[in-house]
């Protein structure tokens, strides 16, 4: 199935007329669907791709840019046809929407969508002859566009949101984060500095996940529990949302309760059902009248529920952004990360790290060493950036003599201003001397280049980057992570041990998980007691999750009734794993914890730490 997905989906024959659920990613670049059975085997999938399929909006790599001050953001309009254009994809393919009991769905973060006062009343009265676009795209929304996460334009409004409750330490502590340029709340705050009559005419803000899902119940759906951590303004231990920081985005104390009710009531029951799917969605596509709309939650949480993740477990999801998560019974808030509720589970959070400078940094790197190359080479083929990874020795450090070591090189590539550390675009290179804790600027190529559209390069940056990408994980979970068992391999006599603190597997997810060297330094550099594992169950496990969130939605309450908990409702955790086919669902694709090089790769992450420190006061924001 992984590659299948192109436009159309792979043919695959759904057996015996059973129940079918339906899972969407609207993420940055393309629309996804994807259908399950009740035994969570993958049976269709299809996708839209924005650039290819919808570039009459102007858009380049799913969004609009106003760099001048830093805005990045994508029509809403532009959603709404996808979503019509996804579904003929899956009825081509294939699909009985007559069997279709569940949809849920997950949406990129933080992006926000501005309905208007009449959007109820389209929402409700939708003519299932015309498409979405004709009947909301203009009148549903009091804005047009929909702020993306890769927005960098609300320094000045992160600022007040963390100097709000004393500092950015205790805004992590209350709401899971410290202030960030994405965030729904700085977003807001801005959006009605900057429209304020918009800001007015705003009847209801959803969160692109909460928009879906009210495209399908044809009313406006409620924020989910998971989700609304990603716009700091949620106590995420009091379960409410914080009155400070709801009177700094409104602009006043009176403005609280307008805003309150744009923002709605929190949907504390990832599985609850909302309802079901609206008339449109019958009469268009054949949707059953009892098909039940399961709250949907951000990429990010939905991506957790698309394996049963344990405690010690790590998913890397390589996607436009790179993202590390782990499901964590564990509240233990930092500015450097994020924590949120977990989309399903009372007691257990997502912990996140989140990454501007994922896909397209790599993208650049290998683009550019194929425009260097003599002989010709397909256009985003990754085998020449693959081969020049393989053939650089771990961080580019040559062996002196019998044993003495080299520098090891050390970059940062940033084509959009990043997250972690908040610094504007730029590329910076260093050679690092472990021995002596000493940075030094590297000289190849000669000036390190702050031009993000053409970067200068030398062959080692296709490994750099990887394991740039990878330290500043390993550096920013180390306190997530414990000591781990090995696994011996007792026909050869060896013994038990202890690891070091480290995840027990790595699983590999989204668009860079298809590369095998990725894979391999992932778990160089990394480590993994078990190994790195990718989902082998189609190409998006984030759709995935949202799918298994409707398959939990609806049947959690038949298990409970047929013994699963007796009294009460399976609990997604049981549900998953009752179900789970391993064998068929994952694969190893890399070994984890490599003794000497994970070891030497811990020697890397001090001077890691060092060089963003170093760039971070020489151009940092703050
Ligand atoms: N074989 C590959 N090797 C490395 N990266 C890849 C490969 N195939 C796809 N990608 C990357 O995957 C990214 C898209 O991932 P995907 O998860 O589909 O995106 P999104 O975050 O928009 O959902 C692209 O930026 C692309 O660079
Ligand atoms: O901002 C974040 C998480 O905080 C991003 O992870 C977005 O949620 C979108 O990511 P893609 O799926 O488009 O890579």
């Amino acid at each position: 199935m992984q590659n299948g997905v192109n436009g159309h989906t792979s043919k695959t024959t759904t057996h015996d007329g059973g129940s079918l659920y339906l899972g969407f990613d609207l993420s940055t670049q393309q629309l996804k669907g994807l259908v399950v059975q009740s035994d969570l085997k993958l049976v269709h999938e299809a996708k839209v791709d924005f650039d290819a399929d919808l570039g009459k909006y102007g858009i380049e790599k799913g969004v609009l840019t106003n760099p001048s001050e830093g805005e990045i953001y994508a029509p809403v309009a532009m959603w709404l046809e996808a979503v019509d254009l996804v579904l003929r994809r899956l009825q081509e393919d294939g699909l009985d929407f007559s069997r279709v009991k569940g949809v849920s769905g997950a949406g990129m973060q933080h992006g926000t969508v501005f309905w208007s006062k009449q959007a109820e009343e389209l929402l409700r009265n939708l003519d299932g002859s015309r498409p979405l676009v004709e009947q909301l795209g203009q009148k549903a929304f009091s804005h047009p566009d929909s702020p993306n996460w890769q927005d960098a334009s609300t320094q000045k409004q992160c600022d007040m949101f963390d100097a709000c409750l004393g500092s950015p330490e205790e805004l992590a502590r209350i709401t899971g984060s410290k202030a960030h340029h994405r965030f729904s709340g700085p977003q807001i705050l801005r959006f009605r500095q900057k429209y304020p009559s918009h800001y007015q005419q705003t009847s209801r803000i959803s969160l692109v996940s909460s928009f879906l899902i009210s495209l399908f119940l044809g009313r406006i759906a409620p924020i989910d529990i998971g989700d609304v951590c990603g716009m700091n303004l949620r106590d995420i231990k009091k379960g409410m949302w914080n009155e400070d920081l709801l009177e700094l985005t409104a602009g006043s104390r009176e403005g609280v309760g307008g805003l309150r009710s744009k923002l709605g009531i929190i949907d504390e029951d990832g599985g609850g059902i909302l309802g079901t799917v609206s008339p449109y969605f019958i009469s268009r596509y054949g949707f059953p009248k009892d098909c039940k709309i399961v709250p949907g939650t951000g990429d990010n949480p939905s991506t957790i529920l698309s394996l049963p993740l344990r405690p010690s477990d790590a998913i890397v999801s390589l996607g436009t952004s790179t993202t590390f998560l782990m499901s964590t019974p564990e509240y233990k808030p930092d500015p450097a990360y994020h924590f949120m509720n977990h989309p399903t589970t009372p007691g257990l959070y997502m912990f996140m790290l989140c990454y501007k400078n994922g896909g397209l940094a790599r993208e650049q790197i290998r683009d550019a060493l194929n425009a260097l190359s003599p002989d010709p080479v397909p256009k985003k083929s990754w085998d020449l950036f693959n081969s020049t990874a393989e053939a650089t020795p771990p961080l580019d450090q040559h062996i002196h003599g019998f044993t003495a070591r080299g520098n090891m090189r050390l970059g940062l590539y940033f084509p959009r201003p990043e997250i972690v550390p908040n610094v504007p675009a730029g590329q910076w290179r260093y050679l690092y001397n472990s021995s002596t804790n000493t940075l030094t600027p590297a000289s190849s190529p000669p000036t390190p280049s702050c031009s993000p559209a053409t970067p200068t390069i030398i062959p080692a940056d296709a490994r750099t980057i990887l394991e740039s990408q990878f330290l500043s994980l390993r550096l920013r979970s180390a306190a997530l992570v414990h000591p781990q068992p090995s696994h011996p391999v007792y026909a050869l006599g060896g013994a038990s041990k202890v690891l070091p603190a480290q995840p027990r597997r790595i699983y590999l997810v989204g668009g860079g998980s298809a590369n095998a060297t990725v894979a391999r330094l992932c778990g160089e550099v990394l480590g993994g007691s078990d190994g790195v594992f990718r989902l082998d169950i189609g190409g998006n496990a984030c759709g995935l999750g949202a799918a298994y969130k409707a398959v939990w939605g609806v049947e959690r309450r038949r298990a409970g009734v047929a013994g699963g908990k007796g009294q009460g409702e399976e609990s997604f955790e049981d549900l998953i794993a009752g179900r789970w086919d391993e064998a068929r669902f994952v694969r190893k694709v890399a070994q984890g914890y490599r003794e000497g090089v994970w070891e030497r790769y811990g020697e890397a992450v001090r001077g890691f730490e060092g060089m963003e420190k170093l760039v971070e006061r020489e151009v940092g924001r703050k």
